[in-house]
C-alpha cells in the first residue's frame, strides 16, 4: 500500500475512523482492523501498532452531529467535557492491572483517538451470556479485580457512576479490566460536580445497576453509587440474572429503591451476607469500598488485599500488582494524553500528535523554545545547510535548505504550558539525509 501525502494525512486520520474500511492507518501509526464495539458517541477498533507490532483498541470518540435546537458551541463543549473527562480519569487511574490501560491519545478536528491496551477476551457480559453464571472461584477471582480496580479509583478521587458488565472487559488470561470513565465524577474538583459535601446531583448510570438514591433524585455520593453497581455485578455473576428485574422499568425502580431481591439457594451464607450489605438501599449504611476487601467471602482462596502506603489504594495482592507499583513510580514522562490534559485551555482542533515517517511531532518540557531553534539553526551551519529563521506562531521555526535550494527539514516549536514545548520536526522523505535525521533525532531527543 502507498502510503498518503502529508496534506491527506490528517483528512484520512479522521475518515478512518467513520469509515468501516479495514484498512485506514491512523497517523501513520495504527492501522484499524474491525469494529470492536460501540459506545454513545464512539466506535472501537481493533488495531495494529505499525511500530511495534503491537494489537491494540483505537476508541474513537467523535462530536455528535449538531442539533438544531442546541447552539453550535454548546455541542463542541460538551463534547469536549466528555473526553477531557475520560482522559482525566484514564490518567488519575493509569498503571492498575485491573483498569484498561491508556496508550496513546491523538486528535484531529473532528474526533480524539483513545489507543487502549486490547481486552482480548470481550465483556463480562457477553462472557455471562456464553455461560451463564460463573463458578463461585471465577466470580471471586473476578469480583475481587473489580472491587480492587473501583477502590484503586475511589483512592485516585475518581467515581466510576457506570459499573456494569458491559464496562468490564476481558483479557487473554480472562482477568478484568475496568473501563469507560465517561461518566465518573472526580473528588476535589477535578473537572467532576461534587459539592463541597462530596455528593452530587447528577443522574447518571444504566437503569439495572443504578443505586436507588439516583433514582430518588437525591444528592448522592458516587462511591457508594459504585458500591450499589457493583453489588449488581456480584449477583449478576453469580447467580445468572439480576437481582431487580420487572417486565416494567417502574416496577424494577420501586425493587430497587426498597432494595427488594432474592438471593438463589444455592447462594452460600457469607456471599449472601456481602451482596446485603452492598445491595443496602441506605446508603449510609451500606458498606464502603474497604469493607468490600476485607469481607471473609472475598478473602478466601488464599486472596489478600494490601493497601499500598504509597498510592494510599487497596490492591489485589499478586505479583503483577507489584510490577505495577514500581512501573507506576517510573511512568512520569510526559505523553500525548498529558499534553490533553494540560493544554485544556487550549484549542486542541487540529492537534495531531504521533509519529509519521517524515514527520514527528512530541514534547519538551523544561527547555526554551528560543534555545532549542538555536541547537537545530547550529546543527544545520554544521551540517553545510543553508539555515533560515521562521517568523511563525510560538517560537517560530527553522528551515533547513541543501545548497541546490532543495528542502531538508524544518523545525517548529510551539509553547503549550510555562515550560513544555510542542515541537514539530518535518523532513522532504525519509530516504535523504538520513544521517542529518539522525543527529536532529539526538540532539532534540525524539
Ligand atoms: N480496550 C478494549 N478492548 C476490547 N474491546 C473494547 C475495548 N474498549 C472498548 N471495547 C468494546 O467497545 C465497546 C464500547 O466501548 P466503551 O464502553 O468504552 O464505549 P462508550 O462510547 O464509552 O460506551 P457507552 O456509550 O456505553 O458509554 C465495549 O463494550 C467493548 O465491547
Amino acid at each position: 500500500m502507498t502510503p498518503p501525502d502529508d496534506d491527506s494525512r490528517a483528512t484520512s486520520a479522521a475518515a478512518a475512523a467513520s469509515s468501516e474500511s479495514h484498512t485506514k492507518v491512523l497517523q501513520g501509526r495504527y492501522e484499524l482492523g474491525r469494529i470492536l464495539g460501540r459506545g454513545g458517541s464512539s466506535k472501537v477498533y481493533r488495531a495494529r501498532d505499525l511500530r511495534t507490532g503491537v494489537h491494540v483498541a483505537v476508541k474513537a470518540v467523535r462530536k455528535p452531529p449538531r442539533r438544531p435546537s442546541c447552539p453550535p458551541e454548546e455541542d463542541a463543549a460538551a463534547a469536549r467535557r466528555s473526553v477531557e473527562r475520560e482522559l482525566a480519569a484514564l490518567r488519575r487511574v493509569r498503571g492498575h492491572p485491573h483498569v484498561v490501560r491508556l496508550l496513546d491519545v491523538l486528535a484531529s478536528r473532528s474526533a480524539v483517538y483513545l489507543v487502549l491496551e486490547l481486552a482480548r477476551g470481550g465483556t463480562v457480559q457477553s462472557a455471562l451470556e456464553d455461560m451463564g453464571r460463573a463458578d463461585e472461584p471465577v466470580a471471586r477471582r473476578l469480583f475481587a479485580q473489580l472491587a480492587s480496580a473501583v477502590a484503586h479509583a475511589h483512592a485516585r478521587g475518581v467515581f466510576h457512576r457506570d459499573v456494569k458488565p458491559e464496562n468490564l472487559l476481558l483479557d487473554e488470561r480472562g482477568d478484568l479490566k475496568l473501563t469507560d470513565f465517561g461518566l465518573c465524577a472526580f473528588a476535589g474538583g477535578g473537572g467532576g460536580e461534587l459539592g463541597a459535601d462530596g455528593l452530587t446531583a447528577t443522574a447518571c448510570g444504566s437503569p439495572a445497576y443504578v443505586a436507588p438514591e439516583i433514582l430518588l433524585k437525591k444528592r448522592y455520593d458516587p462511591g457508594k453509587a459504585d458500591v450499589w453497581s457493583c453489588g449488581v455485578v456480584l449477583f449478576s455473576l453469580t447467580a445468572g440474572y439480576l437481582p431487580f428485574n420487572d417486565g416494567n422499568l417502574m416496577g424494577m425502580y420501586r425493587k430497587i429503591c426498597a432494595g427488594r431481591f432474592r438471593c438463589p439457594k444455592w447462594f452460600a451464607p457469607e456471599l449472601r451476607s456481602l451482596i446485603g450489605k452492598m445491595l443496602d438501599p441506605n446508603p449510609s449504611t451500606r458498606i464502603k469500598v474497604g469493607g468490600i476487601l476485607e469481607h471473609p467471602w472475598l478473602v478466601k482462596d488464599g486472596m489478600s488485599f494490601v493497601v499500598a502506603p504509597t498510592v494510599g489504594s487497596c490492591y489485589y495482592s499478586t505479583p503483577e500488582v507489584v510490577e505495577w507499583e514500581a512501573e507506576s513510580e517510573l511512568a512520569r514522562e510526559m505523553n500525548a494524553f498529558d499534553i490533553l490534559t494540560f493544554a485544556s485551555g487550549c484549542d486542541l482542533s487540529g492537534l495531531l500528535i504521533g509519529t509519521l515517517s517524515d514527520r514527528v511531532r512530541f514534547i519538551m518540557s523544561g527547555m526554551n523554545g528560543k534555545s532549542v531553534l538555536d541547537q537545530v539553526e547550529e546543527l544545520g551551519r554544521e551540517e553545510g545547510f543553508v539555515v533560515r529563521r521562521k517568523e511563525e506562531a510560538g517560537f517560530g521555526g527553522v528551515l533547513l535548505v541543501a545548497l541546490g535550494g532543495k528542502f531538508v527539514a524544518q523545525v517548529s516549536v510551539y509553547r503549550l504550558h510555562d515550560e513544555i514545548l510542542l515541537v514539530e520536526a518535518e523532513r522532504a522523505s525519509n530516504e535523504e539525509e538520513p544521517k542529518f535525521w539522525d543527529k536532529l533525532r539526538a540532539t532534540l531527543k525524539f
